[in-house]
């Protein structure tokens, strides 16, 4: 049986970067802002918040990975990042067989809140919940905790729902939602969640990180 979260830094963390990058037209892991990849940024980031090693969700024929561990999905057909969360699932339960849960960041939000992971596992209070990140009124689900225990349902439920909608795949667990706040900078308010799928997207990053240099 799996143990209970005991330590938040403890959750192994998986980098969701299975998606086609179909807005951004070039793979979206590598595009660079403020002269470092997504994928190197965000890669650090995690590896502040988490010690066990961190994988990267994507396709097997990824050749520059930063040096982490490619795991491509377990289902073929690029059925969206819940078929990443469960290849992440089925990962754990073979290397972290101690893991109640798993940890998942996607690989397009290069400021997401450096007190995620520990926030997020605060409000779980039973081995099978979910938890996943909201701001200004929104749900993030790509940034969330998920119960290994559930694999068998999500692996069900992405094989027999045509739509994969995942506010409908929540719907059938327990979930706690952990708000986060707007990051002041001198320009206003960014959302810690802000998400690059877009050229204009990462014209418009490369602004927020200039503010953020800037705050105090
Ligand atoms: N493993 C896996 N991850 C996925 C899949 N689809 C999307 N993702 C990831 O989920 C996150 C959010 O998805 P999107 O922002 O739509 O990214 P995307 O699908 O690459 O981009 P678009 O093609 O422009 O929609 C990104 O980190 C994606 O890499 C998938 O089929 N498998
Ligand atoms: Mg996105």
């Amino acid at each position: 049986m799996p143990g209970f979260i005991t330590n938040p830094a403890d959750i192994p963390p998986y980098l969701l970067a299975g998606g086609r990058s179909s807005r951004m037209g070039a793979n979206k892991a590598l595009v660079l802002l403020g002269g470092e990849s997504l994928l190197a940024r965000i890669a650090t980031r995690i590896g502040q918040q988490q010690r066990k090693s961190i994988v990267l969700n994507a396709d097997a024929d990824w050749s520059d990975t930063v040096g982490l561990p490619l795991l491509p999905d377990t289902l073929p057909g690029k059925l969206g990042p819940l078929a990443g969360v469960l290849t992440a699932m089925r990962d754990a339960a073979k290397k972290h067989p101690q893991a109640s849960h798993i940890a998942t960041v996607p690989i397009d939000s290069p400021f997401f809140p450096s007190d995620l992971v520990a926030r997020l596992a605060k409000t779980i209070e039973g081995r099978d919940e979910i938890a996943i990140a909201a701001s200004s009124g929104r749900d993030h689900p790509v940034f969330g905790l998920w119960p290994v225990s559930i694999a068998d349902d999500l692996e069900t439920w992405i094989l027999g729902d045509d739509k994969r909608r995942v506010r409908d795949f929540l719907a059938r667990h327990i979930v706690r939602k952990v708000d986060f706040a707007m990051i002041q900078t001198p320009i206003g308010p960014l959302d810690p969640f802000f998400n690059v799928n877009t050229p204009d997207d990462l014209i418009a990053a490369e602004t927020w990180l200039a503010a953020l240099e800037q705050t105090p």
